[in-house]
């Protein structure tokens, strides 16, 4: 797991942009894993910039949401399929269809997770897959106890996530769903590649817990301890309770530039 200690969102957006825009260039019709939340926005603020200047295009691609609330009506604007429209899909050249999420209002929901696992499957797996991670450590909807070799399923959302959540629901955690689909730790494991990003102090804990800490369903991200190309982005206050943290500034400051991201 390589972690880089950045000033601000700012810069980490951009390192986080130059590994998208150098996929697609290598890979035209790479496979991306997009996730909500507001951690990865300014990585697709800098996405847009980039498509808009004629640096990048996503024609080709097709991409995959990690997650999805159950229940929230098609027009919501909190469900994630048009959030990611919202964020990132509706502001570059996607294909119609081509950025797809769990069917969260599906009558068989066991059947909808199946069938995702099964276009993500089909499309050759994701290649590039952005993350944030909540202040209780879960990736995706994985909550504490999430099974480590899990595929997308139902999961109920912590309260801790609802209040979290609440935000994006006029501060009413009521109108936050109580249940959600969403990848599991074992699909997100499968990811060629997964760049996690968090920011601010709220996420101190859990990123010296997923980083640094005993690999635990408690705290979910730390399964990625196990991954073989995992990059973890942080501002200096999501880096403020890591351990190695000189390290991991002086092996950065250190990288030989052919060894990319
Ligand atoms: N399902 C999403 C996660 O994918 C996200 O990582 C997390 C953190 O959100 P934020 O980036 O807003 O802190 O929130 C939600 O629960």
């Amino acid at each position: 797991m390589e972690v880089i200690i950045r000033p601000d969102a700012e810069d980490i957006a951009r390192i986080v942009a130059d590994a998208f825009t150098g996929l697609l260039t290598r890979k035209p019709d790479a496979v991306l894993g997009l996730a909500t939340g507001s951690s990865p926005l300014k990585v697709y603020d800098e996405l847009a910039r980039r498509h808009d200047a004629g640096e990048v295009s996503f024609a080709r691609a097709r991409a995959f949401a990690l997650d999805e609330y159950v229940g929230l009506t098609p027009d919501h604007p909190q469900r994630y399929a048009n959030v990611l429209q919202t964020e990132i899909a509706g502001r570059v050249d996607f294909a119609p269809g081509a950025v797809q999420a769990p069917d969260g209002l599906a009558d068989d929901l066991p059947a909808a997770c199946a069938q995702y696992e099964a276009a993500i499957a089909s499309a050759g797996g994701v290649d590039l897959q952005i993350l944030g991670i909540g202040t209780d450590g879960h990736i995706a909807f994985n909550e504490p106890g999430s099974s480590l070799a899990s595929r997308t399923r139902l999961k109920t959302l912590t309260a801790q996530t609802r209040i979290d959540n609440a935000r994006f629901f006029d501060d009413n955690v009521d109108a936050v769903p109580r249940h959600c689909l969403t990848q599991g730790l074992g699909t997100i494991m499968e990811a060629r590649h997964v760049v996690l990003v968090a920011t601010g102090s709220a996420k101190a804990e859990a990123v010296h817990r997923m980083v640094e800490g005993a690999v635990s369903a408690m705290w979910p991200g730390s399964i990625l301890q196990f991954h073989r190309h995992a990059t973890v982005l942080v501002d200096e206050a999501a880096a403020s309770r890591l351990q190695l943290s000189s390290y991991y500034r002086a092996a950065y400051e250190g990288k030989p530039d052919w060894q990319g991201l």
